[in-house]
């Protein structure tokens, strides 16, 4: 999956100006991370991609195809290309981890078996197949209300696969994770990327873990992209081009 974003623009009702001129582009199999201070812009980027918004001006292009001005449904063929998941998870609490799992099927079925509840034998063992790839073999019956934050992220993992994603956006994946915990999701979400060239595009505060994990860093300030590097550049250049105040570096 290849990704481009053209100079994106987006105005909230309120005037305020949350994206004034994002480009960049992301080729497959990369893993990049989008960094900035509070209020960059980051996380109205990632709800554009996803599809919850739409953008006033510019141009997203998903393998060559207009994303934002394209009819519902070729948008709806694009989207579900594109994964994500979430610092809260975005899970149901009472239902059982492979019933989260195959929630992500809902979208595709006909009306009687998503409302029946309905998946199939092979989607079921496909849920099954992720929660083991995920770690969790042992608690595909476990309601998540009864997980750890870790488990629930892993989870969530299992379901944006589900549906076969070219692109994952990982939305701040570990800002409500322990340290050692975040390690290992990013290192869970690094080895599924890797294995299924899969592209990622994370949003996340934490500047020593986007540096670990990703090959580039699209630096956001004010809605518009003042950092394009590779992840190893050093950190004092990525704090002076991207935190302009001192106040709001990581
Ligand atoms: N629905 C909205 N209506 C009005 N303004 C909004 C809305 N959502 C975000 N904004 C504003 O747009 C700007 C960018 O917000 P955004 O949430 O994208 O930043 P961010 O980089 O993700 O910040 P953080 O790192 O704190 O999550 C901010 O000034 C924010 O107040």
């Amino acid at each position: 999956m290849l990704l481009e974003v053209q100079h994106v623009r987006k105005e909230f009702q309120n005037r305020t100006l949350a994206l004034t001129d994002a480009s960049f582009s992301v080729s497959q199999g990369d893993f990049v991370s989008v960094i900035g201070p509070s209020g960059a812009g980051k996380t109205t980027l990632f709800r554009i991609l996803n599809g919850s918004l739409r953008c006033d001006g510019g141009a997203i292009l998903v393998n060559g195809v207009h994303f934002e001005s394209a009819d519902r449904r070729t948008r709806r063929a694009i989207q579900t290309t594109i994964g994500t998941i979430y610092q809260d998870f975005a899970l149901v609490e009472n239902a059982t981890c492979r019933q989260n799992v195959l929630n992500a099927c809902l979208p595709d079925m006909a009306f009687l078996p998503a409302v029946c509840g309905f998946f199939g034998k092979e989607r079921v063992a496909e849920a099954d197949a992720l929660l083991e790839r995920v770690g969790l073999a042992d608690k595909v019956h476990e309601p998540v209300k009864n997980l750890s934050g870790g488990q629930k992220q892993r989870v969530a993992i299992a379901r944006a696969l589900m549906r076969h994603p070219a692109l994952l956006l990982a939305d701040e994946p570990v800002a409500s994770l322990d340290p050692v915990t975040g390690r290992q999701i990013l290192e869970l979400l690094r080895d599924i990327q890797q294995d299924q060239k899969l592209t990622v595009l994370m949003n996340s505060h934490n500047l020593e873990l986007s540096q670990e994990f990703s090959s580039r860093l699209i630096g956001l300030n004010q809605g518009t992209v003042v950092l394009d590097a590779p992840a190893d550049t050093p950190a004092k250049e990525i704090l002076a081009a991207v935190y302009h105040r001192q106040e709001d570096q990581p």
